[in-house]
Order: structure tokens, then C-alpha cells, then sequence
């Protein structure tokens, strides 16, 4: 597609009205993944690893649509990746700055993940659930659609930075498009994008805009399905195996293995964290050891 259809796609991105999420809560601390460790081996894969949990319902025809073990961290590895996200005097968790536009985003010459998604997808709960090692940081999150209008940039120690984006489709911000488009397409250290999709509502319309986007610029994605607390389990592996058999057939780009998360039960978090340290090109460094 030319740059003009996407230029397009984004404007029908901001246009489009998003359906609204209901209101509910947050916790402000997750387990620590020493309790986490501590727990009967069921409830912690379902924390930690809840794809593989989901996995035992799987009529057995159907695997072959799931690759549920691409990224596969030990849990040495995990529990190690914690530390990233553990605010210390020696490791400093903090807001940076907010942007409208690229040329005010911060200057930090780190690798850089950003969450882009509709609004009310769960982006800026992911994060703070993300932060929950880091309490002091505030990230605003809302039951009304449409509340982050900015870029958010978060640093993460010395090691990586975090972007909350404004979500597309319905009271998106009227800049969305020039904002999200540029950086998206220019930010040199951009490491991973990832799009945030509600696992309750599947993929929209307007998601699929996301991912023609994405696909378009060849940016390395990775697909996070939200609220995995609010479906039942038929209703989310239903809703899992439709969404894997989209990025089997309809993505390049896209990696593989879906990451869901609840920011309610911290199921997926601690994985996802694990991931983020990866990409960023820190899960095999020395620090942490
Ligand atoms: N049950 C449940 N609710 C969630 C979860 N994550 C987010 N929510 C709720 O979804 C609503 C929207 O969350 P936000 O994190 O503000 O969504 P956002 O994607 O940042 O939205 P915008 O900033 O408007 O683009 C809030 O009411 C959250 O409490 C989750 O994992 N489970
Ligand atoms: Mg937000």
C-alpha cells in the first residue's frame, strides 16, 4: 500500500469510534516473583506462563496454530528481568517527558519500546502494571476512552525506555495521526512496537488499520491481548486462537507468539517484562547476575 493509503488508514484510525471498556481496578503492587515462586505449580503457570495454561483445553488438532514456545524463558531468567523493573537508588524508574511530536520527544540514545493500541485497549494500566516495582512513577489511567494525548516516555535505569502512545479510534487526539505516524516511521531506536489488542472484543477494524500500518513501515511488532481477567476461558481461547490464526495468515512482521496479560491477576506480566529485556538487548548482559 502507498504511503498515502496509510496516511488514510491512520486518518480512519483517528475517525473511527472505539467501543467503551467498563470501569475496574487496578492493584498498585503485583506479587513479588519470590511469592510468585512460591506457589503451587498450576496457579504459577497460569501466572507466569498463561498461554501454556491455556494450553491443556486445546482440542489437540488445533496446536499446530499455536506457537506458544517461541520466546521461552527459564524462570532464572524471568525472576532476573524483575530487577529491571525494580526501582533503586542505583536504578532509577522514572517519567522523562511528553511529546506531540517527534522532534520533542527526548533525546536518550537507549533502546526504546513503545504500546500503541485503541483507546481504552489497556495501554497505560500495562505499563503501570509494568511499574509496579516502581510505585513513585505515576501513569494516569482512566475508564474513559481517549485520556492519554500524548506520548509518554518512561526510563527504565540505564537500560531502556518505555512510550505510552495516545490510542487510536474513538476520542483519539486531533494530532494522532502526525504524532503516531512519525514517530513510528522515524525513531531511530525504536526497538519493538508492541499492539495492544482487547481480548474480550477481538480484533477490530481499526486494529487491522494498526497492523497494515506497522506492516507498511516493517517495524517489528509484537501482539498483547489485554483483559484476559474479564473472559471466560472458552471465550479467551476462542478469541486467542482467532487472533494467532490472523497473525499466521495476515502479518509479516508480527512475531509469532501472542503475549496475553491481565493487569488485574499480573497474569502474562512478569513474562512480558522478561520480553522487554530481551528486545531491548539485556536479558543476556551481565547486569543483574
Ligand atoms: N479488567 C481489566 N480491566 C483493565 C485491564 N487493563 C486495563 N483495564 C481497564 O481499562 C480501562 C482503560 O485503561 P487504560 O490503561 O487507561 O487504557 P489506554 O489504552 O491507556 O486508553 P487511552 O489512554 O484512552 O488510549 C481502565 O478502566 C482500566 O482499569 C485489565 O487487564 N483487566
Ligand atoms: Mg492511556
Amino acid at each position: 500500500m502507498a504511503m498515502l493509503g496509510v496516511r488514510l488508514a491512520m486518518g480512519r484510525l483517528f475517525e473511527m469510534s472505539a467501543g467503551l471498556g467498563r470501569p475496574s481496578r487496578t492493584y498498585s503492587t503485583s506479587p513479588s516473583f519470590a511469592e510468585v515462586l512460591r506457589l503451587p505449580k498450576r496457579q504459577l503457570t497460569k501466572l507466569v506462563y498463561p498461554l501454556q495454561e491455556l494450553e491443556q483445553y486445546l482440542v489437540p488438532d488445533s496446536r499446530p496454530d499455536l506457537h506458544l514456545r517461541i520466546f521461552d524463558p527459564s524462570l532464572e531468567d524471568i525472576a532476573r528481568s524483575e530487577n529491571f523493573f525494580a526501582a533503586t537508588a542505583a536504578n532509577r524508574i522514572e517519567y522523562l517527558s511528553s511529546a506531540v511530536r517527534l522532534s520533542h520527544a527526548p533525546e536518550f540514545p537507549r533502546p526504546e519500546v513503545c504500546f500503541i493500541g485503541r483507546s481504552n485497549v489497556g495501554k497505560s494500566s500495562l505499563i503501570k502494571a509494568l511499574f509496579s516495582l516502581a510505585p513513585e512513577v505515576e501513569v494516569r489511567v482512566s475508564k474513559k476512552p481517549g485520556h492519554t494525548k500524548k506520548m509518554n516516555f518512561f526510563k527504565v535505569g540505564k537500560y531502556f525506555i518505555l512510550v505510552d502512545m495516545p490510542g487510536y479510534g474513538y476520542r483519539a487526539p486531533e494530532d494522532f495521526v502526525d504524532m503516531v505516524e512519525a514517530y513510528l516511521k522515524e525513531r531511530r531506536n525504536l526497538k519493538r512496537t508492541f499492539l495492544l489488542v482487547d481480548s474480550v472484543v477481538g480484533i477490530t477494524e481499526n486494529d487491522k488499520i494498526a497492523v497494515e500500518m506497522c506492516e507498511e513501515f516493517a517495524l517489528p511488532y509484537v501482539m498483547v491481548l489485554t483483559k484476559i481477567d474479564k473472559s471466560s476461558k472458552g471465550h479467551l481461547l476462542k478469541q486467542i486462537l482467532q487472533i494467532q490464526k490472523f497473525v499466521n495468515t495476515k502479518t509479516q512482521g508480527c512475531f509469532p507468539q501472542l503475549f496475553p496479560v491481565s493487569t488485574v491477576t499480573y497474569s502474562g506480566i512478569h513474562l512480558l517484562k522478561c520480553f522487554i529485556v530481551n528486545v531491548t538487548g539485556n536479558l543476556n548482559g551481565s547486569h543483574f547476575r
